[in-house]
């Protein structure tokens, strides 16, 4: 497996933005995510042909939480098809917070406004194709697996179950959904699911080389093998333009824009089509959750490299 070498210039790009981490909070909703370094900036760049570089400690595990929204999606599309996922859940983008409930009682029909929101993303998880809860599960560690090349990568349990405990708000909109029949099935069971999928553990590193087989159009750069179809990386591309960034996508867009998705442990993964893959790792967030200084450096990146596609 390639590694990643340290660099001069993008180390000098974390030092300059790292004074924004002061700036942020890291998220304590999730009491185990309040455990992190505030402090902590790391950056991978994953070029494909083995080539990546890096700055910070990138040794560093955190957990995807909502960027695993990002490979659920495409694995429930790859199991139930393009029309009944889309039955289920909507393709706007919200103005509301991550895990807002109010447009579900005000929108008619009641579904999810887009998948990259907690009610969405819940939805989408109940899609996934599997006996049980592990099987489903190890079918999404089996998809990361392929795109990292790094069968190492598991979940967190001591994080998983925290959320577990706490998550009264994801518990609310899962109920919520099921009245209006967008969900089915065991509530408990799904959210068991939804909080290990949150958990799966990763470093920039491997964060970058997912976010190259996106920008890759779902080929893996080795072998060429597509492990997500075309079409559907194509849609989960364009969620992560619309609605990766919460309630700060529009802004994000203009900005920075490369496609990225964040979570609320401080992670932001971006793709550059056919370019690279980012991962990045700051767990100070701003008020809408996402990454304070891993957005400013995204933002540096972007200019110094010419990197928006718009
Ligand atoms: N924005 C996020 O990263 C949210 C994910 C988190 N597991 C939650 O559901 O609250």
């Amino acid at each position: 497996m390639a590694e990643c070498t340290y660099q001069k210039t993008l180390s000098q790009l974390v030092d300059d933005v790292k004074k924004y981490t002061k700036f942020g909070r890291v998220a304590d909703y999730i009491p185990a995510l309040g455990e992190a370094d505030p402090d902590a900036l790391s950056v991978a760049i994953y070029k494909g042909n083995g080539s990546c570089i890096a700055a910070g400690c990138i040794e560093e595990k955190f957990t995807l939480q909502s960027i695993s929204k990002v490979l659920t999606l495409a694995l429930a599309i790859m199991d139930r098809g393009e029309e009944y996922v889309f039955s289920r859940v909507g393709m706007e983008p919200t103005g509301d917070p991550f895990n807002s409930i109010a447009k579900l009682e005000s929108n008619s029909p009641s579904k999810p406004l887009n998948p990259m929101i907690n009610a969405g993303a819940l939805a989408v998880t109940n899609m996934i194709i599997g006996r049980n809860t592990n099987e489903k599960l190890e079918r999404i560690l089996a998809l990361i697996h392929e795109m990292t090349s790094n069968t190492d990568i598991g979940y967190c349990n001591r994080v998983a179950h925290s959320e577990f405990e706490t998550a009264f708000l994801n518990r609310s909109l899962c109920y919520f959904m099921k009245q209006h029949k967008v969900i089915e099935g065991d509530i408990e069971e799904l959210l068991d699911l939804y909080t290990k999928q949150c958990a799966i553990l990763v470093n920039c590193h491997d964060l970058s080389k997912i976010g190259y087989v996106i920008a890759n159009e779902g080929r893996i750069p080795q072998t060429g093998k597509q492990v997500i179809p075309q079409h559907i990386v194509r849609i989960v591309n364009t969620f992560m333009v619309t609605c990766g960034m919460y309630n700060s996508s529009g802004e994000f867009a203009i900005r920075v824009g490369i496609p990225a998705k964040s979570g609320v442990s401080g992670g932001i993964m971006g793709s550059v089509p056919r370019g690279m893959g980012i991962g990045i790792y700051g767990p100070a967030l701003d008020e809408r959750g996402n990454s304070y200084a891993g957005m400013k450096l995204l933002e540096s990146l972007s200019i110094k490299y010419d990197l928006s596609i718009f």
